[in-house]
């Protein structure tokens, strides 16, 4: 095990790795960066070494405790720095995570931007991202039913650029004066600060009915989008519309795109449910695992581009956020890739001081008259100064890592200290002057505008359905089901009938069979019909199954979380293979044993072997930790059976509709804990033959291959063990399952 001091010593030899090996965010944090570990002496916060940290300075001897002394400047120090600790939280997106990487472009976008970021192909950008929930405190849980934030800062070598988007590519509003108005809908009700992390209230509903605008990104927010499985398997999108500028100076519109290497994938709203209370980190230590793992997260960059002669070709207005470009309309050009691959070293400094800006952007990139953008430019830059202060872009963790220098000055914790006798531009000795733009300062492209002031948006942003059906439209059976049963959890929670009576008459005017379902559940009229043409458009690429379809044939299980479980007597054989071909497919294999003891082998005899100790015992975990569970065969499956909680586990992955794996005597285990399916196929004791159902993956007896360096075939018709439980593994969820009915069937 590795000690605390090596540990830190190897952070520290990270950093100095990171400074040598050319990334230039490290080497700019590496003058910020100290070590707990390092052998300098305590000292007080102005340098002085103290003895003691233990005793406040008081009148005392062996018999009295007398008065404590004001005097003790060492003790008033750390108890008023303790005071003073914490900082606001963000208004919205205070939870979240974060983790360093590198950007790489792989095709010039030269035609339509000069942005280097976005042209030149041979930099390696580094980054820093930040994923976040909406609506919670900072001590909320990962799990909720949320809109995720996916904010990344490109260092880049003309500046800061930062990329504020969500994983969800629409917003509920169109115009950014409407956002206090949002947030307070959405957080918890002023009169009693209930409920925490919820969008299952009466107020958010009711500011989804009072603003029809909100139409599509509700049925975002009610899909499995809004319930990821994990930060690596989210798509992120920067949402409003920006513009590009190439070195003709030809203007472009353009939306920027995330798309996870994974795939895009979710947990079961029960398994939310459950990690809120059993693991409330579930994301946060997901990541960092993965990293730790050298499973780095990697996302490919997209963008969608429409030139400016083409803005008004839509049926839809391109500056309108509640709208996405249908991908068949204007196709995703993938030109680039994100890599995460550190953690970070200290979680205040630069996870929660991290700040971003939609107006922070670099040359060849600009901003469009959408009206949720230009207010959300103003309200980060604004923001931040009250959650960090005037100076918050001189913090290591905010500052570009090219130069820095112009005549702004002062303010609260300026830690820049700048030579010479002026500060104003223009000055009598030419100092600091404004870049020329050929030499790379920022110029804003000369846009034409002309009009009547008014507070109104174009007519086209007056439409706020077809989107919303046409979303619907998209997703396959078991998606819609999830939206159903969403939209039921969600209005069942509200207690004023208004509100979910009006809520199922919004939902008829996007899919009236959907309205009727809702309905019945939560006790609302009828409706009887659609009070809205209802088209029968679809999109391309927005089912996550359809996106992940175009994985399955080549799964990745990169990160995945396996339990096996294990008491003593397990058959070692199968054991090794399952953990081994884990290791090999870079997923993580997690020993859940009946005990955090040795557990020995049924081979093995308990006196003379050391046997093995399991990552964790089985009460403190739960099966909604892993993707997926194999229990080996042998004489444990008798003590397993015993403990009504691997019963529950293996019921339970069932019902999540998670890939489960049995051998020999496990299978029995299995039929007993789904023993209200006997229609589920298993395979019998006795056979070699391996039997998939619904992604339970049997075999009576394992047939050990030749060898595990060979690889593992994750295909569909794999005929060995490996080969389909793996198979499964990255296929994530067996939907089928949960369209049979099935888990309905069983307690969990
Ligand atoms: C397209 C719609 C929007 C998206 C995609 C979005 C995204 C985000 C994200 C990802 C964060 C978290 C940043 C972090 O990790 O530190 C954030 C924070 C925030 N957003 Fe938005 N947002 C949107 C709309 C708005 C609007 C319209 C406003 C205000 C007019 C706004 C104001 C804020 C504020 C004040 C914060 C807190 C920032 C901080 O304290 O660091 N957002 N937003």
């Amino acid at each position: 095990m590795t000690t605390k001091a090596s540990a830190g010593l190897h952070k520290l030899q990270e950093v100095v790795q990171g400074a040598s090996s050319g990334d230039k965010k490290l080497t700019d944090l590496a003058r910020d960066t100290a070590d707990v570990h390092a052998p300098l002496p305590f000292t007080t916060d102005h340098g002085v070494k103290v003895s003691n940290t233990d005793n406040w300075l008081r009148l005392a001897d062996e018999k009295n405790t007398g008065p404590s002394l004001l005097e003790d400047q060492i003790a008033r120090e750390k108890i008023t720095r303790f005071d003073h600790e914490r900082i606001p939280e963000r208004v919205v997106h205070a939870r979240g995570t974060g983790a360093f990487g590198n950007f790489k472009l792989f095709e010039s976008a030269e035609d339509v931007t000069h942005a280097g970021i976005l042209t030149d192909t041979s930099r390696n950008t580094p980054v820093f991202v930040r994923f976040s929930t909406v609506q919670g405190s900072k001590g909320s849980a990962d799990t909720v039913r949320d809109v995720r934030g996916f904010a990344t800062k490109f260092y880049t070598d003309e500046g800061i650029w930062d990329l504020v988007g969500n994983n969800i590519p629409v917003f509920f509003i169109q115009d950014a004066v409407k956002f206090p108005d949002f947030v307070h809908a959405v957080k918890p009700e002023p009169h009693n600060e209930i409920p925490q992390a919820q969008t299952a209230h009466n107020n958010f509903w009711d500011f989804e009915y009072m603003h029809s605008e909100s139409t599509h990104m509700f049925m975002w927010a009610m899909s499995d989008r809004a319930i990821p499985r994990s930060f690596r398997m989210m798509q992120g999108f920067g949402v409003n519309t920006f513009v590009l500028v190439n070195k003709e100076g030809k203007r472009h519109f353009v939306k920027f795109h995330w798309l996870p290497e994974l795939g895009v994938h979710s947990l079961a709203w029960d398994e939310a449910l459950k990690l809120g209370g059993q693991d409330p980190d579930f994301h946060r230590k997901d990541l960092m695992e993965a990293i730790d793992n050298k499973a780095y997260p990697k996302y490919k960059f997209g963008i969608q581009v429409i030139p400016e002669e083409k803005e008004q070709d839509f049926e839809f207005d391109i500056l309108d956020a509640t709208k996405i470009w249908p991908e068949d309309l204007v196709p995703v050009r993938y030109i680039g890739e994100m890599e995460l691959n550190r953690n970070v070293d200290e979680f205040f400094p630069q996870t929660e001081q991290v700040a971003f800006c939609t107006s922070h952007i670099v040359p060849g990139i600009e901003f469009s008259d959408d009206p949720l953008l230009q207010g959300r430019n103003f309200s980060y830059f604004d923001t931040q100064i009250s959650r960090l202060g005037a100076n918050w872009e001189e913090l290591p963790i905010n500052r570009p890592v090219c130069p820095v220098l112009n005549h702004n000055r002062d303010g609260a914790m300026r830690h820049k200290i700048t030579q010479g006798t002026v500060n104003y531009w223009p000055n009598r000795f030419d100092a600091c002057p404004p870049t020329k733009p050929e030499q790379g300062g920022f110029v804003s492209y000369p846009a034409k505008a002309s009009g009547i002031k008014a507070r109104m948006v174009s007519n086209k942003f007056r439409e706020h359905h077809k989107q919303a059906q046409m979303f619907y439209n998209t997703l396959q059976e078991h998606e819609r089901l999830h939206v159903q049963n969403a939209f039921a959890f969600e209005l069942d929670h509200c207690d004023d009938p208004t509100v979910y009576n009006r809520m199922v008459e919004r939902i008829s005017e996007i899919n009236l069979e959907l309205a009727q379902a809702v309905a019945t559940k939560v006790g609302a009229p009828m409706p009887e019909k659609s009070t809205r043409p209802i088209t029968a458009e679809k999109f391309k690429n927005v089912s996550q199954a359809e996106i992940n379809s175009k994985l399955a044939e080549h799964p990745i299980v990169k990160g995945r979380r396996i339990a096996i479980l294990i008491g003593d007597g397990y058959d070692s054989v199968a054991f090794t293979a399952v953990k081994t071909a884990a290791l090999a497919l870079g997923a993580i294999p997690v020993v859940i044993g009946t005990k955090r003891s040795p557990i020995h082998a049924a081979h093995e005899d308990p006196q003379a072997g050391k046997g093995i100790i399991p990552d964790h015992q089985y009460d403190g975990q739960r099966s909604t930790m892993f993707d997926a569970t194999f229990i080996p065969g042998g004489r444990h499956v008798k003590q397993l059976d015993e403990i009504g909680q691997f019963r529950h586990w293996i019921a339970e992955s069932f019902g999540h509709l998670k890939p489960l794996g049995a051998i020999g005597e496990a299978v029995n285990l299995v039929a007993q804990a789904l023993s209200n399916l006997p229609s589920l196929e298993l395979s019998s004791t006795s056979s070699t033959h391996v039997v998939d159902a619904y992604g339970v993956v049997t075999a009576g007896q394992f047939h050990q291959p030749h060898s595990l360096t060979e690889g593992v075939h994750m295909v569909k018709d794999a005929k060995d063990f490996l080969g389909k439980f793996y198979y499964r593994v990255g296929n994530h969820r067996s939907y089928d399952r949960e369209m049979s009915g099935m888990p309905q069937m069983v307690a969990y």
